[in-house]
């Protein structure tokens, strides 16, 4: 029997890839890459309440993804497993952020899962041993749990601290969902850029390797990136489908968001220096 308790209610936010290499691939098919990553204070919410009976389950439903598929579920087993924990689990997700987007929600939710149940079942473990649980869960998920602005390599999984700016950004969502094996797994993809070094990073020097392919596959995001780069330098995140423009300003980002003609969709967000709950980690 569940027991009543109270709500735990925690951010999972996105992130953008400021630029993305990919500079090889591994003999098990993965990406080498080198990206910059950058949080946003826009996101999912989730809430996490503790059951006694051992159980995990998701109580809100997710289109299109069923609970044993779910990031989360995936992510509380993980942890509950490596821990030897007893107590379960209700996670209750509010989406917020468009899915197959490039934008890392299903990956910034199992993160803040593995953070929030790190802190419920008071099982204090580091944060490396939380990256290592991370992984197996995506690419991605290591970074959501490491928690800051980063330079990241190997799979996405070697990150150092990086410094970056205060600075609004336009993120356009052209209303397609992007498979992100597909467009890794694509023939004409180039798997060759020379390595930078991370002094090196500048957004001018810089490209995400992934946006011609998913250009070529989808005229919708093609369209919206010359729409936004006739405004500003407009990029795409990670493996698409959402596409971004860097601002100084609040008003300026939030001008261009309202200028973003329908079925399109835009927010104007601030880039964040720590994850919400980068302290939650032991
Ligand atoms: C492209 C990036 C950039 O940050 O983000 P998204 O666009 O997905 O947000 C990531 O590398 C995605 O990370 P993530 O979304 O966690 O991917 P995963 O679930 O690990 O992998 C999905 C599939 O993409 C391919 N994949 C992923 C990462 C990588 N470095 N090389 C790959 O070839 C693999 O075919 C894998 O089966
Ligand atoms: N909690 C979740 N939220 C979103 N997607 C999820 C979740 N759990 C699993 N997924 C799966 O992950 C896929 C990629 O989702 P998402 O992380 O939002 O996009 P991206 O990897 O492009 O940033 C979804 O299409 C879905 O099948």
């Amino acid at each position: 029997m569940a027991v009543t308790t109270e709500l735990l209610d925690c951010p999972a936010p996105a992130k953008l890839n400021l630029f993305l290499h990919v500079t090889g691939r591994r003999p098990d098919g993965y990406h080498l890459l080198q990206t910059a990553f950058r949080l946003l204070d826009w996101g999912d919410r989730l809430g996490f309440r503790l059951r006694a009976d051992g159980r995990i389950r998701r109580v809100t439903e997710v289109p299109g993804v069923p609970p044993e598929d779910d990031l989360v579920v995936r992510a509380a087993h993980a942890l509950r497993d490596w821990a030897g924990e007893r107590r379960g689990v209700d996670i209750l997700i509010d989406k917020h952020l468009p899915m197959g987007g490039g934008l890392g929600g299903g990956s910034s939710d199992a993160a803040t899962t593995l953070l929030a149940l790190n802190r419920l079942w008071g099982l204090h473990a580091s944060r490396d041993a939380l990256e290592a649980l991370a992984l197996p869960l995506g690419a991605d998920v290591p970074f959501f749990v490491f928690g800051r602005s980063a330079f990241a390599e190997g799979v996405g999984e070697r990150l150092t601290p990086l410094e970056l700016p205060p600075r609004w950004y336009v993120v356009v969502a052209p209303g397609v969902s992007v498979p992100t094996a597909a467009i890794f797994g694509a023939k004409e993809l180039t798997r060759n850029t020379k390595p930078i070094k991370i002094a090196d990073f500048a957004m001018s020097a810089t490209r995400n390797d992934l946006e011609r392919v998913a250009r070529a596959r989808y005229p919708q995001i093609a369209a919206a990136i010359d729409w936004l780069g006739a405004i500003a330098p407009a990029r795409m995140t990670g493996s698409g489908a959402c596409l971004f423009s860097e601002f100084e300003s609040e008003r300026q980002a939030r001008d261009v968001a309202g200028q973003c003609p329908a079925p399109w969709r835009a927010w104007a967000v601030r880039g964040l220096d720590r994850h919400p709950l980068f302290d939650w980690a032991g």
